[in-house]
């Protein structure tokens, strides 16, 4: 069993319980459920933004506890300040330390689009997405069928969220490519196994149409990195433990953003 089929199997666990705790019509009555969404596309082409998709991320399987201390408001005020496009929150508890009220609060305090960074398995947790203030949704493909991929690409669109749909390969790739989403994203990360590089980025640049935007996710730590990967093509990169891993992620950004 890899550390996704776990994550996979405990999600639908949590799911089922969150069902049964707020049911999917409570949930559509949340007064965020009804806000309308921050285009992720738009960010990127507002001048003076830098294509950083900031993520919040206190903890992660790979590398246990990355930060214990800096609270969510002031880490997310910090990257938006610093020209983030986007700021990504992680909301599962049992591996990453995030929450559901880590989003809502990241919410209060941004006017760019949010991500919920989370496991998505089930169209409640599209819900869910909405109720607690994300803009934009993330669809790992390497967890979803077509089929599955395809329904819930169609009930977050109806939801007026964008998707930021994920691949690792190029098999994942040519799945997606006729799903209604904003943002394709290459996770130089192999959920599978942990291991780190950028050739998957390199190699699958190309491949992916120029009508959606074009992101790069994790492992990035340096910015030269970003103008290699600029030059090739991306227009978005996911960094979270490069900013994490200080005791000050919003100083850290900044000082990142000054070099690229
Ligand atoms: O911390 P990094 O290496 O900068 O990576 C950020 C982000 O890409 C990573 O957290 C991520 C990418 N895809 C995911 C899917 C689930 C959980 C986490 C992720």
């Amino acid at each position: 069993m890899t550390i996704l089929d776990k994550i996979v199997a405990r999600k639908k666990v949590e799911v089922a319980e969150a069902k049964i705790r707020v049911s999917l019509a409570e949930l559509e009555g949340y007064p965020l459920f009804k806000r309308t969404c921050y285009s992720l596309q738009e960010s990127a082409a507002t001048a003076g933004r830098t294509g950083i998709i900031a993520e919040y991320k206190r903890a992660s399987p790979s590398k246990g506890l990355i930060n214990g201390t800096s609270t969510v408001q002031d880490v997310v005020k910090g990257y938006q300040d610093a020209g983030a496009i986007a700021i990504s929150v992680l909301t599962d508890s049992d591996f990453f330390q995030g929450s559901l009220a880590d989003l809502s609060a990241a919410r209060e305090v941004l006017s760019i689009p949010l991500l919920r960074k989370e496991f998505i398995v089930d169209s409640y947790q599209i819900a869910e997405a909405k109720a607690y203030g994300a803009d934009i949704i993330l669809l790992i493909a390497a967890c979803l069928s077509d089929e599955e991929l395809t329904a819930l690409a169609h009930y977050a669109k109806s939801l007026g969220l964008n998707i930021l749909l994920e691949v690792h390969d190029e098999a994942e790739l040519n799945r997606s490519l006729h799903l209604p989403v904003d943002a394709i994203g290459v996770n130089n990360r192999n959920l599978k196994d942990f291991v780190v590089t950028l050739d998957h980025s390199y190699s699958l640049v190309n491949k992916i149409p120029a009508t959606v935007l074009k992101v790069s996710e994790s492992g990035i730590s340096d910015p030269k990195t970003i103008r290699e990967l600029k030059e090739a093509g991306f227009q978005a990169f996911l960094i979270g433990e490069n900013f994490m891993k200080t005791s000050d992620p919003a100083f850290a950004i900044q000082s990142f953003v000054k070099e690229i």
